[in-house]
Formats: structure tokens, sequence, C-alpha cells
């Protein structure tokens, strides 16, 4: 810089920004607002971030940095034609970015996930037949006439397929003056939902929750209700009124889900209810896709929208209600990049915009359960099953007494339920939350154990894929011959059941039926698995196997009988939610059995009939499990009654990970509300190779956590090399 351009004033505007880039940073950037531009916060922008263009959001106007930069700021390159983000959004991004500690920028990036292109769509190109056949006429050349003999514009590449050739002959019709191309007009934007569409009757029971969820929606201000109804009363009903109500105020709905690959089934419902199928958003959406319904989003043609938790970070244009369906899943907590949980971040948002939100569930998590016993969210409850169903009839089967035969994992009990379920031509449901064939393999001659070589994890047989794999990392190996260790030969054997081992127990003992796994690593689309379940409810299998993913929200009409093969498998961790993990996984899975026609029975296999949780399953007293439940949270001060936030130490070796982590933990300011625990070896030690140490951090319920953990982190060792520090705020998982 020369000493002239320091003193005379610059002839550029002296306009400046701050710009959020959504990278991981937490900090604004400064620009200069070029002549003639006009930007406000919200305004999407490029700019130059060193040697690149990025995109960026206006953060703040009339930004105040030091003079002195003035001149070695940069411009902004440009301002994109996009809808700005609104305040509230921008008010989210902070909040979220402050209560994880995830960097500011990173929780933006959620926010912009339209696709590559903003730009305006892409013309397709049509064909049309004006001018008179070509003198050499080939038989493909006479197809595409034929195909465009109406003389009405054809999409280009449909008018290939159709007559079967390729674009070129088509070309060569245009150059010859037969056909002319002209841009197709874009498709019409899809019928917006009808409110009045397919209303269904409530009954006496549902009508005093429609008319609770009707008046919130209309309210139209910020509102929390828990909308309490156990399995298969209808809550899906119940809350498209609530949706209703918000369409027919021009405003638009946010249904959030755990798992949208499993939404098929909600699709076609939503159709029925409104006519036409909601906006989807989730991570397999093609990218054009995507920038289309972010763009109709945005601009708020898009009425309704479902989706994955990402969905969350949408900037709606006027959003006037958020559903969160299942409130109580894990999978709304995200456990990668910023760690946040979808269900609290969405009451969050709907505070900052002023919105009613509806959480549902049959098994409400704690949290929402004591929020709702203290007055804090309405409690809208549905106690009964819709068409006079009765809840399923829950039993044990106790495993110290009625043993299944050696290597079997379905005790004859069970076995017996089946067949009579069979010959009544009904299904029966295996649940096993293990996916894969067995979860260790082992030599026989040696007891050698097959284990990941860069996890500290049993690599899990696949039968189906033929290989030995690691759930942590993805490692697979094809199962050897002989055994590595000893070279023994034919010595391994499975140990433990998958749902693909159970596939070939019930296939054996029932080898006239149809039986189904459905388990994650077998999905390879969407659509298959939406197929799969359709074939389901249309009752062409009969015994279906399935893991956690058969649990949540499916209406299989044929289903009566519900097996849990290992009730224990959730408890027997150290984690302090796996009661009420398990009592909520159980419940839904059963809640499965008997939802339209006959009796609903659900089946624990267990070794711990007497444990509580299972006591309270299968008195079908839910009193009693949140009543237990509740009162040791407040005994031990955890969530909701005290706060909890966990630090994940990581390094490639070990010492590095554990000197780190002490030198942390002795850093730690002294605050008589906080407690800090650890460190310690995380249960599962080593990941990809990374050494893992785990620190609690234990508060009152009051308390600023995340500003504890600012402060605390400040102080710290700076994170060098590969090590890696990772802050969960509110954690679900412990391992
Ligand atoms: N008023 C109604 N009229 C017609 N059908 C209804 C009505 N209420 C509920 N149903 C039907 O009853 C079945 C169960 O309803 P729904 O799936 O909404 O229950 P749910 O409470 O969400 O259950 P879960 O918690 O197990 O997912 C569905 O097939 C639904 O279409
Ligand atoms: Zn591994």
């Amino acid at each position: 810089m020369d000493h002239a351009s320091r003193t005379a004033p610059p002839a550029a505007s002296t306009r400046m920004v701050d710009v959020l880039v959504p990278v991981a940073l937490d900090q604004t950037y400064s620009y200069r607002v070029p002549r003639g531009m006009e930007l406000k916060a919200g305004d999407l922008v490029g700019v130059p971030l060193g040697p690149r263009e990025v995109l960026a959001v206006v953060w703040a106007e009339n930004a105040n940095p030091d003079p002195r930069l003035h001149n070695r700021l940069k411009d902004v390159s440009e301002k994109l034609e996009v809808q700005p983000l609104k305040g509230e959004l921008r008010s989210l991004v902070d909040w979220v970015a402050n209560y994880t500690l995830g960097p500011r920028g990173m929780v933006l990036r959620m926010c912009l996930r339209m696709g590559e292109n903003l730009g305006p769509e892409r013309l397709r190109a049509g064909v049309r037949l004006v001018g008179d056949p070509p003198r050499r006429l080939t038989p493909a050349r006479r197809r595409v006439i034929e195909v465009l003999s109406d003389r009405l514009l054809h999409g280009k590449s449909e008018a290939a397929k159709e007559a079967g050739v390729s674009a070129g002959v088509i070309d060569g019709l245009v150059d010859e003056g037969t056909l002319t191309i002209e841009p197709l007009p874009p498709p019409p934007p899809p019928p917006a939902p009808d409110p009045a569409y397919g209303q269904p009757d409530f009954t006496p029971v549902q009508r005093g929750a429609v008319d609770a969820m009707r008046a919130l929606a209309a309210n139209g201000t910020f509102h929390v209700a828990l909308l309490d109804g156990v399995t298969g009363s209808g809550k899906t009903e119940v809350y498209f009124e609530a949706v209703a109500e918000t369409i027919r105020r021009g405003k638009q709905s946010l249904i959030l889900m755990p798992e949208i690959a499993l939404t098929g089934q909600f699709l076609d419902r939503f159709a029925q209810r409104f006519g036409v199928r909601p906006l989807e958003w989730h991570s397999e959406l093609t990218p054009r896709t995507r920038a289309r319904n972010w763009a109709a989003i945005s601009e708020g043609s898009a009425s309704v929208v479902v989706g994955a938790r990402s969905a969350l970070f949408l900037p709606y244009a006027d959003l006037g209600l958020i559903v969160v369906d299942e409130e109580h899943d894990q999978a709304y907590k995200q456990d990668d990049g910023v760690h946040y949980h979808a269900r609290d971040m969405a009451v969050v948002r709907a505070h900052i915009a002023k919105i009613p939100i509806v959480l549902a569930s049959a098994t409400p998590s704690v949290e929402s359960e004591v929020n709702a016993r203290k007055g804090r969210y309405q409690r809208i409850a549905l106690p009964s099953r819709f068409g006079g169903q009765h809840m399923p009839h829950i039993e044990a089967i106790d495993l110290r007494r009625e043993q299944p035969a050696r290597g079997r994992f379905i005790s004859p009990r069970l076995a017996g339920e089946m067949k009579a379920a069979i010959e009544r031509r009904e299904q029966s449901l295996l649940f096993l939350n293990r996916r894969g064939y067995a979860p260790l393999t082992l030599c026989r001659a040696c007891g050698h154990r097959f284990a990941c070589t860069i996890c500290d994890a049993w690599l899990v047989d696949h039968r189906f894929r033929q290989r030995l794999v690691c759930h942590h990392c993805g490692f697979s190996m094809p199962r050897p011959p002989a055994c590595p260790h000893c070279a023994a030969e034919e010595s391994l054997v499975a140990v433990g059941p998958g749902v693909e081992r159970l596939q070939e127990e019930a296939a054996a003992l029932f080898p006239e039926a149809r039986t189904m796994v459905l388990s994650s690593d077998l999905i390879t689309s969407i659509e298959t698995m939406r197929s799969e379940l359709s074939e389901i409810a249309e009752g062409r299998v009969d015994i279906i196997i399935g893991t956690q993913l058969v649990a949540k929200g499916h209406n299989f009409p044929r289903l009566n009988l519900v097996g849990v093969v290992d009730a224990d498998l959730g408890l027997s961790n150290g984690d302090p939610r796996a009661a009420e993990r398990t009592w909520q996984l159980l419940n839904q899975v059963i809640g499965r059995a008997g939802r339209e026609q006959g009796r609903g029975v659900g089946y624990l296999q267990t070794h711990q009939p007497e444990h509580p949780v299972m006591k309270a399953l299968i008195a079908c007293d839910r009193e009693a499990f949140y009543a237990s439940e509740i009162d040791l949270r407040e005994r031990t001060l955890y969530p909701p009654f005290g706060r909890l936030a966990s630090l994940i130490i990581s390094a490639g070796d070990r010492p590095s990970a554990e000197g780190f982590a002490r030198r942390l933990v002795t850093l730690a300011p002294r605050d008589e509300r906080v407690v800090v625990l650890g460190p310690a070896e995380a249960p599962l030690a080593v990941i990809k190779g990374r050494y893992r140490f785990r620190v609690l951090v234990k508060s009152a319920r009051g308390f600023d956590l995340s500003d504890y953990l600012r402060n605390w982190l400040a102080l710290g060792p700076k994170t060098k090399g590969n090590l890696k520090l990772e802050v969960d705020v509110d954690p679900q998982s412990f391992l």
C-alpha cells in the first residue's frame, strides 16, 4: 500500500458489510460494497476469499471495521438474485451456533444446501414438425416424423426415446428444415395442497384433539403442544388439521420426520388428505430437485414441506407451523459436523419465528413428558386407538426357562405363535436391532476373534454381501477359508444372531412362508425401500424380520404378532438413556401389531422379565415407566433436571489423546454448579484408528453450560496436529 492511497479518501464507495461464509469459521468478514450495489442484511452475495469466489450472506450492514483496514478490504463481487435470508433464520443460525459451539459458518451451510444451480431453470428443448419430409427418408427418420405427426411441441429427448432413435437423428431433421427446435415451457408448478380435499370423520376421542390443533394453528403464536397419542390413535390425521388450518392462513408448514426414507406411506396419506404430495427435503434429492425445492421454499410457493432434520434450516418465506413427528426419535440428533438436536432446535425456531409447534409421539421423550407435566407444553392426548382396535397385549418369554434350541434364537413358544399366525393368514414381525448375520465370528480351534484393525469393534458377518464388516468405519473383508491365526480350516463359527441369521432360522422353521429382511444396510435406494414396504403392507410377506427401521410409523394391516427376539439388547450398555430408549423402541415396534383387525400381541424374549422397563411394558403401564424414570433423573440430576455436555478428544495415538484430555480437565474453571467427570476412555475406544477419550460435564438446569464451555475451551490447550476436540451439548450417545 503506498502513502498516497492511505491519505487520499478512496475513490470507491465507503460502505461496508460483514458477511458470513458457509465454511467452518465462526467470525464474519468485512467487504466493501461497490458503488451502485444495494445490499441489506440477509442478501446472498459472491465474495473473493483467498484465491476463490465463494457464496456468502450479508450478516450485518454498515459494518464498523478499523478504518485503517478499509483499503485492504476487497469488494463484494456480486449480489445473487434470490430471496434474502430472513432475520428469523439468521437469528436461528446465531442461536444454534452459540448453543452448540459449532462454527456459525457451518450452521449457515445447512441453510444454503440448495445445490449447484441458483440461476433460472435451464430451458428444455422441444421439437415440432413444421416442414416436408427430407428427400433421404431412413426408417429412423420416418419413425420420428410419425411420432411428431400431430405438429405439436414435444420434448426432444422424449421424442427421440419414443421413436427409438438417437438425438443425432432429430438434429439431422432439424438441419433439413423438417423439424424446428423451440424451448419447452417450464413445467407448471404442482397444484397447492387443498385443505378441504379429503378431511376424515373424526371419532369423539379425536375430536377434542382436532379442535386443539386447529385452535393452535389459527392462533399462530408461539406455543408448544405435545400430541401424546398411543400407537395407531391417528396422530397423523389429527396434526394434519393443524397443517390444513395453516394452509388456509396462507402460511407454510414444515413436518419433520426422523427417517425420510420410510415415508412412502406418509406421502400417500398426505395426498389422500390434501390432494397432492408435499414437497420433500432429504439427502437423496437430485441436485436439480434440490435447487428447485429450495427456490420453492424460499419464494413461498411450497406450502408444505416434509423433511429430515436438515429441513429445519431452510429459508421458508413464511413459516406458520412446525410438526415434529416421532419427537422422541434419536435420529433427530446429528452427531457429526454441528452437533444439534433437531427437535430442540425446532422449538427454538418456533420461538424465534413466533409460531406454533406440535411434537407428536406415542412414547414422548422424558424431556417433553416433563415439560407437559410442568405445563410448559400443552398436552393433547389420544388415549385410545382408532377404529376401536385394542392396544396389543404384551407377554414376556423368560429365556432362562424357555430356551431356544442350541444355535437358535426363536423360542418354541414364539415359533408356535408364528405358526398359528401363518395359519390365520396373518403376518408376524421378528424384531432384532442387529444388522447382518452375526455380530461376532470366532475360530473354534484357537478362539481367535475377528476384529477391525482400526476400530475397537468386532467385525460383523454379513452373509448377503459375503463379507465381514466393521460397522464403525465400513472396513470389510471376505470371510477367509481358514483361521488367519492358527490356520485351522472350517473352524470359523458365527456367534449370536443378526437379522440375516434370523431369516435363515425362520425359513427353516416355516419353509412355505415368504420372509423379508428390512435393515438399513440392505437398502439400495429410497425407491426400493418404499416398494418393499408396500409389498408388506399389501400382505405379500408372511414374516418380516427387521431392525429399528421397522419400528417407526408403519401401518401393516395384516400384522398382528410381534416377537422381540432380544428385548434386553439395549439395556446392557451404560448409557443413561438406555431405559428410555428401550421403552420407546419396544413400544413402537409392538405398536405395529393389531392396528386394523384382530388383536395384536407382542412377545418379549428376555432374561430379565422383572426389569422395571419390561414390567412397565407388560403391564402397559406408561405411568409407571415415566414416574420411575423421572424420579431417577431428578435424583441423579440428569436431563431434564440437569444439563450434560460431552467433550470427545481423539488423536492418532493414545498418549496424545489422553494427555490432551487430562490437561484440558485441569483447566476447567471452578464453579460449584458444574461437575467435570473424566477423562475416561470412550466405550468405543478406537474408531478409524483414532483413540478416543471422553469428558462428561454436568451442570444445574438453569446454568449456561454453552457459555461455560466456551470460556473453558478458550483457556484450554490448542488442538494441534491430528488432535480433535468435539463438543456435544445435550449428548444422546455416550459411546
Ligand atoms: N378419523 C379417522 N378416519 C379414518 N381413518 C383414520 C382416522 N384416524 C386414524 N385413521 C387411520 O388409523 C390408522 C392409524 O393412524 P396413524 O398412523 O395416524 O396413527 P399414529 O397415532 O400416528 O400411530 P403410530 O404412533 O403408531 O405411528 C391409519 O391407517 C389412519 O389412516
Ligand atoms: Zn472399523
